[in-house]
């Protein structure tokens, strides 16, 4: 796989630096073994989020001096607006600061205690805003997302089996929404497929159940739609987008991920009156609902990214750019999960490092030996972000000990893919040295994963 060109060349650099083995060891030591923790100018290569650290274009710095920053009826709120009606099809869209605070506001809204909300694999934030408003959680993503090795075109899907029990069991009334991840971030950037999208929205409404997608990458799913799905192949990105939310109630955004925004989100719906319930609580969370917790500037760069986001050279070449990491690293036999999604890298912690007992957190224990190694800083997904379970209080062991390499938009170049690459073919080679994980020295009692602090065993 060939490193893709660009269709940008770049006309502003922020500097980097790499550090010596021995400020990385002391640096490390000082953020209890928690890559999150590290001062980002220790940190030469971060893979650590695709989330809100994308370059923008220099069309998005244009907008931003373009902001309107009326409390009140912004210009660039309707220009953002138009953005999201335009290019997602919602009519009622509402501002928010990121995407996390949409997750409020929507569950805010929709839940009640003892409701259920069934979804194609957790994520972190969505799953622990249903949790506060009293909302359980059922995974129903299809059994394969749980198979790192199982390579399949879309393991975003729902098992339809899995939604119509649940159902069966709890009643469609206490079943407020169906909540549909495009792509499937913990299961590694899967995606979803349109026949199945469009069977989950048919068993929804003879049910009178809303689905609401998070559409933060569902750009990318659309490209893999494009790529995958028979029927779909001459369809552009833009217009398979607008048929995937087609096929939902309303979104909530983080502009953060496709958008190339640093910052922002949405939360769109069809429903006036659900319109009206979440505008009023976004006075009380985020500001007016006509910028919702966000400057001006920031509501113009998020439309410009809008627009930028649905280009096929630009999301053919952000999507080829992880291909050629996953194929360098794999292509030297490291396991890694497939098929590779749109937005990272995911190595299988536990085949790359199997003498580390899953107690002892094998994917933590890899973050930390490859920015020990090179200044890589990954990510986390596997027990440490799954948490403990809400009733036992027992350690959450997902299936999935993934060690996330979360490829930012617009940023770094093949050289640098290349670091990375050298550095986790070195780190499998060398795996017999890594025998023993970490422990926690200190453990939060909610979204543990960023504020945990641990030491080498
Ligand atoms: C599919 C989805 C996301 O990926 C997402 C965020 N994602 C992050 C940041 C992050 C979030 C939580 C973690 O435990 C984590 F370790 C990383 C990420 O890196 O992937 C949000 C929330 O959007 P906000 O970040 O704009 O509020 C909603 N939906």
């Amino acid at each position: 796989m060939r490193h893709p060109a660009e269709p940008w060349r770049i006309k502003s650099v922020e500097p980097i630096r790499l550090t010596s083995p021995d400020e990385r060891r002391a640096a490390l030591s000082a953020a209890g073994y928690n890559v999150g923790l590290l001062p980002a100018e220790l940190v030469y290569i971060d893979l650590y989020t695709d989330s809100g650290t994308s370059a923008m274009s220099d069309r998005q710095w244009a907008a931003v001096m373009l902001g309107d920053e009326s409390y009140a009826g912004s210009r660039s709120f309707y220009r953002f607006e138009a953005a999201v009606r335009d290019h997602y099809g919602y009519e009622h869209v509402i501002p928010t600061h990121q995407g996390r605070a949409a997750e409020n506001i929507l569950s805010r809204c929709l839940i009640r205690p003892g409701h259920h909300v069934p979804g194609n694999m957790y994520f972190t934030t969505t799953r622990e805003h249903q949790e506060l408003n009293g909302g359980t959680f059922h995974d129903v993503i299809v059994d394969e997302a749980h198979d790192p090795t199982a390579d399949l075109p879309f393991k975003g899907n729902v098992d339809l089996t899995k939604l119509q029990q649940l159902i069966d069991k709890v009643g469609a009334e206490q079943i407020p929404y169906v909540s549909l991840a495009a792509t499937v971030n913990m299961a590694g950037g899967q995606p979803i497929s349109m026949a199945n999208l469009a069977e989950v929205r048919e068993l929804t409404r003879r049910h009178g159940i809303l689905v609401i997608l998070d559409a933060a990458r569902a750009v990318e799913n659309a490209w893999f739609v494009k790529q995958r799905e028979p029927g779909w192949g001459e369809r552009t990105v833009a217009d398979i987008l607008r048929e995937i939310c087609a096929l939902t109630d309303g979104a909530t955004m983080s502009a953060k991920k496709d958008s190339f925004a640093n910052i922002g989100g949405w939360l769109a719906v069809r429903d006036p009156r659900l319109a009206e319930q979440a505008r009023n609580l976004v006075v009380v969370y985020e500001g007016l609902h006509t910028y919702g917790g966000m400057a001006g500037r920031d509501l113009e760069a998020v439309a410009q990214g809008i627009e930028e986001s649905v280009r096929e050279d630009s999301i053919r070449t952000r999507v080829e750019q992880v291909a050629y990491l996953a194929g360098r690293i794999a292509g030297a036999g490291v396991p890694i999960v497939r098929p590779v999604g749109g937005h990272a890298v995911c190595l299988d912690a536990t085949a790359f490092l199997p003498s580390v007992p899953r107690e002892e957190f094998p994917a933590q224990t890899l973050t930390c030996a490859l920015y020990l190694d090179a200044g890589i800083r990954s990510c986390e997904r596997g027990a440490v972000s799954a948490g403990r379970d809400p009733v036992t209080g027992e350690n959450r062991y997902p299936s999935l000990e993934l060690v996330r390499l979360t490829i930012p938009r617009r940023a770094y170049t093949q050289g640098h893919m290349d670091v990375v690459a050298d550095s986790v073919i070195r780190l499998y080679e060398q795996r017999e040295t890594l025998r023993s994980g970490v422990e926690f020295t200190h453990e939060p009692s909610t979204l543990r994963f960023f504020q945990s602090r641990f030491r080498p065993l």
